[in-house]
């Protein structure tokens, strides 16, 4: 038996970011535990998307700590950091739009071992093997967010970053992802997630960060969230 990992399996302290001369992460902390689903929340622009590409160095200019299991990833440039473990998920989703399901789901590089096999992901989403021979562009939103999730979960990082994976997507494709979390975390992934929908995050989350002009404002556990939930409606502006 394996001990627990005793450091967190990401820290973020103090993280800056930028946008040319725009500031816009001004000291981020963020704890996400080995097998944790932490969730951050806020208003739009309140600097969620900034701090997940931050992590994954697709916003370059950034300082502060970044470290993945005690290893420092800020020197690393993107496709390392994806070597490094982390598997990212844009709110674009970024498959490759004129290739079928199933070429998708070959391409990705393997950065570790454990990846899901083709058959595993199949099991995870039955409709995307019903769809294997359709074009990226010929999918449903929902059927994009699936295969965007299962592509980088071939890949063999542990550590899900998910931007709003549920996004104008209609409730039953909602619930489906929903459960597709919970089968992950099940199996011991670690995931942050941006979430807008507060009635999803709050269905799959251990953990929240509420965000707030580029810093971290406020944390609770989802055993807080039904004393916390007027407080938090107002902060959320929903
Ligand atoms: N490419 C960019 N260039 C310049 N400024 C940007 C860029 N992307 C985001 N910003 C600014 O950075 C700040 C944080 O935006 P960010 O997208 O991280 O917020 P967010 O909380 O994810 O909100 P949303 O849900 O609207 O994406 C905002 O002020 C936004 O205007």
């Amino acid at each position: 038996m394996t001990e627990p990992h005793p450091l967190p399996h990401l820290q973020v302290r103090g993280l800056n970011g930028w946008y040319g001369e725009s500031h816009v992460l001004h000291g981020v902390d963020i704890d996400v535990h080995e097998g944790e689903t932490v969730t951050l929340l806020g208003r739009n622009g309140a600097g969620k998307t900034s701090t997940l590409r931050a992590i994954t160095g697709l916003l370059k200019k950034r300082e502060g700590v970044i470290k993945l299991k005690g290893r420092d990833l800020i020197g690393l440039p993107t496709y390392q950091a994806a070597r490094a473990g982390i598997a990212y998920v844009p709110e674009e989703r970024g498959i490759f739009a004129g290739l079928s399901v199933a070429e998708n789901l070959t391409l990705p590089p393997k950065v570790a071992e454990g990846g899901m096999s083709v058959a595993e992901i199949y099991r995870l989403f039955p409709n995307l093997e019903e769809r294997r021979n359709s074009q990226g562009t010929k999918l449903s939103g929902g059927e994009q967010q699936m295969l965007a999730m299962a592509r980088v979960l071939r890949n063999g990082a542990r550590l899900l970053l998910l931007d709003e994976p549920t996004e104008g997507l209609a409730p039953v494709i909602v619930q489906r992802i929903g459960e597709v979390l919970r089968t992950l975390k099940a199996s011991g992934m670690t995931i942050l997630l941006v979430e807008q929908n507060f009635r999803f995050a709050r269905k799959v989350a251990d953990r929240f960060y509420v965000m707030e002009h580029g810093r971290v404002v406020d944390h609770l556990t989802a055993a807080e969230v039904p004393d916390r939930l007027a407080s938090l409606q107002t902060q959320l502006g929903v």
